[in-house]
């Protein structure tokens, strides 16, 4: 079928409402977007088009914004919220897409005077045509500063304290462009087949995917909608990045001495590791109690270990249960999430470095707790999805009354596909 495409349903609209409900109301662009693609009914290529300039818009916003305030002779916060999103989005078609220039410069033109009336639609004009002057590389080139870090930032659109993070866990500069590199890129989907339940070779077969390397659960699907999966409407298996099946698999398949029965996990929500250990409980005659502060969450876990031998707890982890009393027990603390920058394009630009020590004292509070509730012998996985060494090898080393059980994992986006999940084994001591 044939149609006129009316304004609000052209992707650069589209693209366009996404970046306003993030940058004004602080919304999630995976959220958002595809929320107004089924409210506008907008699919197919229309829709890619639109996933590709909101989230990639987002992704390179700071890069967008120091070419933008070189032009504009004024830094992008001072712009009005219109003018500083058509020009991210403008700016982003014509230097990162084959949209050609006169229709990018068009388009922000006719996106401000809907937005914001005709007074910026000169200013917007006059940015749009000096950066359409020259291609990325020659503003790159332009506008790099000479230290290391603040060439990669620019480069891979990623803020100076997060590159200089990274390099840090990383332990040098080599890896750092496949690093950041990797960041921008869209992730697979990774299916968990639940064990007991489904069999990975089973999953595989009938989704079209492959088997992961690292996890014996894990399908990698390649492409599609995995709501559309039989088994994920079964609940026989789950969305779950491998990265996050690996850790959890660590901390129940590590040797552990005496009773095995009581399993814990302490910051369950939305409940994916709690899904994969709650099976594997139901394998082993254990039970899982799976704790989340927040309600929302904590309907989320239920929903997630429906049939499982898991009870879900709505509490805080810091004041939770009887001391002593858990076999093994998981901290998947809260965390700044730097390490799945990929999955949340505009996450990047939104945390702050004052983030990290305020995380980390709760994350300190957790593993304490963490430590109270197991049985002297027991084991504790400290879990992130952050490599940030503040949130991972400071909060591990700093826990009293544990003793390294294993070696810390930290998986990584361009070695492993994974998130870059970081686990520390601990084994309480008597
Ligand atoms: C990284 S997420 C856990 C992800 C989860 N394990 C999974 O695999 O789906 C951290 C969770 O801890 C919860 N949380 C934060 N503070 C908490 C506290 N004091 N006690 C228990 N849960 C807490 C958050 O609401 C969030 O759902």
């Amino acid at each position: 079928m044939t149609g006129r495409r009316s304004v609000s349903d052209d992707p650069r609209s589209i693209a366009y409402d996404v970046l306003t409900a993030v940058s004004r109301d602080d919304a999630y662009a995976n959220l958002v977007l595809p929320k107004l693609l089924r409210e506008r009914g907008v699919s197919g290529r229309d829709a890619a088009f639109a996933t590709e300039l909101a989230y990639g818009a987002s992704r390179a916003r700071g890069t967008l914004d120091a070419i933008i305030a070189s032009v504009a002779g004024r830094p992008v916060t001072g712009l009005d919220q219109p003018v500083a999103d058509v020009l991210r989005l403008g700016a982003y078609q014509v230097l990162y897409t084959r949209v050609p220039a006169h229709a990018a410069v068009g388009t922000a033109v006719s996106l401000v005077r809907r937005a914001a009336g005709h007074r910026p639609a000169g200013f917007v004009n006059a940015v749009m045509r000096k950066i359409a002057a020259r291609p990325l590389d020659a503003w790159l080139h332009k506008l790099t500063p000479a230290d290391e870090v603040g060439a990669l930032a620019l480069k891979y659109a990623h803020p100076e304290w997060i590159v200089s993070a990274f390099r840090d866990a990383l332990g040098g500069d080599k890896e750092l462009p496949a690093l950041l590199a990797a960041d921008n890129t869209a992730p697979a989907v990774h299916l968990c087949a639940r064990p007991g339940l489904i069999g990975r070779d089973e999953l595989a077969a009938a989704t079209g995917g492959r088997p992961g390397a690292l996890s014996p659960y894990a399908v990698i699907l390649p492409g599609g909608a995995p709501g559309d999966v039989a088994a994920v409407a079964g609940g026989r298996a789950h969305v779950q990045d491998e990265g996050s099946q690996v850790v959890a698999l660590r901390l129940a398949e590590a040797p552990l001495d005496g009773p095995d029965a009581r399993w814990l996990d302490l910051c369950a929500g939305p409940g994916g590791k709690a899904a994969l250990l709650g099976s594997l409980a139901a394998l082993r005659d254990a039970r899982l109690d799976a704790v989340e502060v927040s309600a929302h969450r904590a309907r989320l876990v239920e929903k997630a270990v429906a049939g499982l031998p898991v009870t879900v707890h709505e509490a805080d982890g810091r004041t939770f249960g009887a001391d002593g009393t858990y076999d093994r027990v998981l901290v998947d603390a809260p965390c700044t999430g730097l390490g799945a920058l990929r999955r949340r394009p505009e996450a990047r630009w939104r945390r702050e470095p004052s983030d990290v020590p305020e995380l980390a004292a709760l994350q300190r509070s957790l593993l304490a707790s963490a430590v109270r509730l197991t049985r002297p012998g027991g084991l504790i996985g400290y879990v992130t999805c952050s490599p940030h060494l503040d949130e991972t090898r400071a909060i591990a080393e700093a826990a009293e009354g544990v003793e390294a059980a294993e070696a810390p994992v930290q998986l990584w986006p361009h070695r492993d596909g994974t998130d870059a999940m970081y686990l520390a084994l601990l084994r309480r001591v008597a």
